[in-house]
């Protein structure tokens, strides 16, 4: 099915290097793969409504794509000069995670095809060791008080106060943890999405162990995977046309080049927490955030 959703021929050009400031044409993002069984898709009409909102603010350039040093540089100044907490931050980050997963899908169209299954949609949340798996953790969090039933697998854990306080507040909801990534069979019946926060914009390299073994198992997986900032496993500029090939992606302060490979159905933006200074500073032409929302679809 994920095959289905990702027609080959579309993954294997890599953006050129050069490519800051052209998104893909809206045509390619614009042929949804066939919807999932487990997922009924919203109408129509909200898309566009949301699309339309989502224009550039101020003229007609296109939305920056950030290259791994930028999305790191943009990070630091949040942090140093603009005066942010990553507690903060985070907070803001994971929650417009878990408002972007519940518009594009609802509680009402994560439908259930086995009677076994809870009446509450079932997600399981897959953190990674860094600040991409907090993001995860928050938003767990919030998707359990929006009516979610979250699980969590967070195979390692770094010993940061703020990541340790995340996971007792997930524990406190009574969000459970999983030891092991389940196959990929037992994850299709027992959930009905995935929120895959293993890795953002810090990833480089081959990927290591446990999180090898769980891209896999994640890559076999058909219920649909809705990454947060980056899909795992992929090269932050370069994608990964081998990996994992989520059906959502909600990218965080601003998409980064390898978001112009995603193929999904819902491509999200969220992090509405870019002081404008910043924002033009490296020149990201955000679009207009809808009234107070704190989430956009692109
Ligand atoms: N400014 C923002 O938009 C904010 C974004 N946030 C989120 O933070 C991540 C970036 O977090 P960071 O801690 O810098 O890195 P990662 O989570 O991407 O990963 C680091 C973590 O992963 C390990 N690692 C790296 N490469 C590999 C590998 N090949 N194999 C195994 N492990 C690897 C590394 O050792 C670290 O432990 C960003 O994407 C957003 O999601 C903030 O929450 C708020 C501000
Ligand atoms: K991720």
């Amino acid at each position: 099915q994920r095959g289905a959703a990702c027609p080959p021929s579309m993954h294997h050009t890599p953006p050129p290097p050069s490519m800051h400031h052209t998104p893909p044409p809206p045509s390619m993002h614009h042929t949804p793969p066939p919807p999932s069984m487990h997922h009924t898709p919203p109408p129509p009409s909200m898309h566009h409504t949301q699309r339309l909102s989502g224009a550039p603010a101020s003229s007609m350039e296109p939305i920056k794509y950030l290259g791994q040093e930028e999305a790191q540089d943009i990070d630091r100044q949040l942090f140093s000069e603009f005066g942010f907490s990553v507690d903060q931050l985070m907070e803001l980050a994971g929650l417009s995670c878990a408002t972007a997963v519940s518009r594009a899908y609802p509680l009402s169209s994560l439908v259930k095809t086995r009677p076994s299954l809870k009446t509450r949609p079932s997600l399981l949340v897959v953190c990674g060791p860094g600040n991409n798996g907090g993001d995860g953790l928050v938003c767990a969090r919030h998707l359990k008080l929006f009516g979610y039933e979250p699980t969590v697998l967070y195979p390692k854990r770094p010993n940061r106060p703020l990541l340790q306080g995340l996971t007792t507040q997930c524990e406190k909801m009574d969000i459970p943890f999983l030891s092991e990534m389940p196959e990929a069979k037992v994850t299709d019946q027992a959930y009905n999405l995935v929120v895959d926060a293993i890795f953002g914009f810090s990833f480089a390299g081959a990927v290591r162990e446990p999180f090898g073994s769980i891209l896999e198992v994640l890559k076999d997986c058909t219920v649909p995977v809705a990454s947060i900032d980056i899909p795992s496993g992929w090269d932050v500029e370069r994608g990964n046309p081998d990996g994992l090939q989520p059906d959502m992606l909600i990218s965080l302060t601003a998409p980064k080049k390898s978001a112009a490979l995603f193929r999904g159905r819902y491509h999200f933006l969220g992090g509405r927490f870019v002081p404008p200074a910043l924002e033009e500073r490296y020149g990201l032409n955000l679009p207009r955030y809808p009234g107070s929302d704190c989430v956009l679809q692109l």
